[in-house]
């Protein structure tokens, strides 16, 4: 039920609150989650892995280190992900990053829509860094739900952008 949904986003907003601000980034939370059991799966927020990591990608790549998979390669995340996972993230996978690291809606595509059959977000990406985030659309093609769940925008926005230059 749609209560859930924002259920969700709060509990991965409050892991946005623990990522370090910076001028460069936002400050995002996200949660994994097993659709069929309510079953939290992993959670991450910005920075919380060591290097330029973004919420999402610690969310693999924890997923990924508890298997004690060697990479996060989507690929094996497929093979120990239940078949209707929901990901929760404050704001939308980024489908470009100016450091060159390897985009979030590419590593949902590698784990691929069979697995990861919805995405849930609070805001959509602010024009900032990256002019237009063509996430929405690559997600949708490749046959995964994107649902924006509204009435946390204010919240998630000031979290996000706590370490810009007012
Ligand atoms: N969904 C999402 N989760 C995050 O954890 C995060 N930090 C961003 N941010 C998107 C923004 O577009 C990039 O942070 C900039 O493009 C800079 O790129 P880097 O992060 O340095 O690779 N977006
Ligand atoms: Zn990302």
């Amino acid at each position: 039920p749609a209560g859930d949904h924002e259920a969700y986003l709060r509990h991965a907003l409050s892991l946005a609150q623990k990522s370090p601000p910076k001028p460069s980034n936002y400050r995002v939370g996200a949660v994994l989650v097993n659709a069929a059991t309510n079953e939290v799966l992993s959670t991450g927020y910005t920075l919380e892995l060591p290097g330029n990591t973004h919420a999402e990608q610690c969310c693999f790549e924890k997923l990924a280190q508890q298997h004690s998979l060697d990479s996060d390669a989507g690929v094996d995340l497929a093979d120990v992900l239940p078949d209707d996972v929901a990901l929760y993230t404050t704001m939308e996978p980024c489908s470009f990053r100016l450091s060159g690291n390897l985009p979030c809606v590419d590593r949902i595509l590698k784990i691929g829509a069979a697995k990861i059959r919805t995405v849930y977000v609070g805001v959509y990406e602010p024009e900032k860094f990256v002019s237009e985030n063509s996430g929405r659309q690559k997600l949708q093609d490749a046959g995964i739900k994107y649902v924006h769940v509204p009435g946390l925008e204010k919240d998630i926005l000031e979290v996000a952008t706590a370490g810009h230059e007012k």
